[in-house]
C-alpha cells in the first residue's frame, strides 16, 4: 500500500469527526494545504557518479544517536485512532529506529509509551513533548515524568500561545475527548481536580524565560518546535536550545503564516550548524526529506501520516509509513549520487518553474 492508499484506509477506519480532527487545519487550511504544496516547487539537481553501494542514512540527534532521519512528530490522542494508541506507535517507531515525540495531550501515559518502545528495541529514544506552562511547579512534574519514564529529549512547543481555531472541529463540535479516554499525563499535576486530569494550558504569556526555567530544571537536551523566525531560532540557539524545529504546526495554528519548508533556508542559515535543524509539516515521500536535508535540515518529522497508518493498520501501519518514507528517501539519495545525509548540499535544490 501506498501512503496515499494508508490515507484513504485511515479515513475508511475512523469515524468522521476523528477523522477531521486529524486531517484539519487552522482557518481556511491555507497553510495546511500550503505545506504540501510547497515541495512540489522545489527540484533536486543530482550530482552523477560519486554514488556509493551502500550508503548511511542515521543521524544523530539530541538524545538519539545513529537515529532514522525521519523522526515521528508528536500528535495527540492516538487512542482515538487505534485500540493500540501509543503504543502500538512507539513499537513502530522503535523498531524502525525512529524517534517517537509524545507529549503532555497522549492518550497514554509516558512511562507506557516508552515501556512499549523498549520491549521492542534495546535503547529506543522517546523525547517528551510538552507546551511551556506558566506555572512552574506543573511543568516541573511533567518534566520529572519524563525523565522518569526514560524519555532522552524534551520538546518545548513555542507556535501555541493561544489554541489553534480548528475550523472542522468548530463545525464538529470536536471541544473535548470523547469518556474513557483522557490526556493521561496531566493526571495528579499541580492544580488538578482531584480524580481527572488538569486541562493542557496554553499561554501568551510565556517567554524565553520559561524556557530558560524549563531548562534549569534538567540535565535532557531541550529542543524549541514552532519556531518560522529566523531571529527566534537565533533565539533559541542563544538560550541553550539543543534543536530548533522548523514547523507551523501543520497548517493547525495561524493560517497565515508561510509553508514549513519555505521558512527552513533562513533558519538554518541563523542557527549555521550549531545545533541540529529538524522540520515538519507536509512531508509525504522520500523526495521531500531530501529536499529539507539539502535545505539544511538534519531530520524531518511525519504528524498525519503516522496517525494514518496507526488507523489503517496499527503497529504494522506505522511501521510501514515509517519504513517506506525512509527508504524512498534512501532511493532518492542514490539517484542524486549521495551516500550519506550530508552529501545533500543546498545548490542541488532550485525552483521549479510556476508554469504548470
Ligand atoms: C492530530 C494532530 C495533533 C497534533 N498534536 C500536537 C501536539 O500535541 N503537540 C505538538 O507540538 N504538535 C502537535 N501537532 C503538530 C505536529 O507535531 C506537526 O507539527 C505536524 O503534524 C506536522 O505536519 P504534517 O501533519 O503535515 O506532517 C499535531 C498535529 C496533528 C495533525
Ligand atoms: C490540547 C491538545 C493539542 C493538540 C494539538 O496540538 C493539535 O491538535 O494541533
Amino acid at each position: 500500500m501506498t501512503l496515499r492508499e494508508l490515507h484513504d484506509a485511515a479515513r475508511a477506519a475512523l469515524d468522521p469527526v476523528t477523522y477531521d480532527y486529524v486531517a484539519g487545519g487552522a482557518g481556511e487550511e491555507r497553510v495546511l494545504a500550503a505545506n504540501e504544496r510547497a515541495f512540489d516547487r522545489y527540484a533536486l539537481l543530482p550530482r552523477v557518479l560519486c554514488g556509493s553501494e551502500t550508503r548511511d542514512t542515521a543521524v544523530d540527534l539530541p538524545g538519539a544517536p545513529g537515529a532514522s532521519p525521519v523522526v515521528v512528530a508528536p500528535t495527540a490522542f492516538h487512542r482515538l485512532a487505534h485500540r493500540h494508541g501509543e503504543r502500538a506507535t512507539a513499537r513502530a517507531a522503535a523498531a524502525e529506529g525512529a524517534v517517537l515525540v509524545t507529549g503532555t495531550a497522549a492518550t497514554t501515559a509516558v512511562a507506557g509509551v516508552v515501556a512499549a518502545a523498549r520491549g521492542t528495541a534495546a535503547d529506543p529514544a522517546v523525547w517528551f513533548q510538552l507546551y511551556p506552562h506558566p506555572r512552574r511547579d506543573v511543568t516541573e512534574a511533567l518534566v520529572r515524568r519524563a525523565e522518569d519514564a526514560g524519555c532522552t529529549a524534551l520538546v518545548l512547543t513555542v507556535d501555541s500561545p493561544v489554541f489553534g481555531r480548528h475550523t472542522r472541529d468548530l463545525r464538529n463540535g470536536f471541544t473535548d475527548l470523547p469518556p474513557g479516554y483522557a490526556a493521561e499525563n496531566m493526571r495528579g499535576l499541580p492544580g488538578a481536580p482531584p480524580g481527572r486530569p488538569a486541562a493542557i494550558t496554553m499561554s501568551p504569556a510565556v517567554s524565553w524565560r520559561d524556557i530558560d526555567r524549563t531548562r534549569r530544571m534538567t540535565a535532557l537536551p531541550v529542543l524549541v518546535k514552532g519556531v518560522l523566525h529566523p531571529r527566534d531560532a537565533l533565539l533559541a540557539v542563544e538560550h541553550g536550545a539543543a534543536g530548533v524545529i522548523v514547523s507551523n504546526h501543520g497548517g493547525r495554528q495561524c493560517d497565515t503564516v508561510p509553508a514549513a519548508v519555505d521558512c527552513l533556508p533562513a533558519v538554518a542559515r541563523a542557527v549555521a550548524g550549531r545545533v541540529p535543524v529538524l522540520l515538519d509539516g507536509g512531508v509525504r515521500r522520500g523526495g521531500d526529506i531530501a529536499v529539507a536535508l539539502a535545505l539544511g535540515a538534519s531530520a524531518v518529522g511525519v504528524g498525519r501520516p503516522v496517525v494514518w497508518g496507526l488507523a489503517a493498520e496499527g503497529e504494522a501501519g506505522v511501521r510501514r509509513v515509517l519504513a517506506a518514507l525512509r527508504d524512498e528517501y534512501d532511493h532518492t539519495l542514490a539517484l542524486c549520487g549521495g551516500r550519506r545525509n550530508t552529501d545533500l548540499t543546498g545548490d542541488m535544490v532550485v525552483r521549479r518553474e510556476e508554469t504548470w
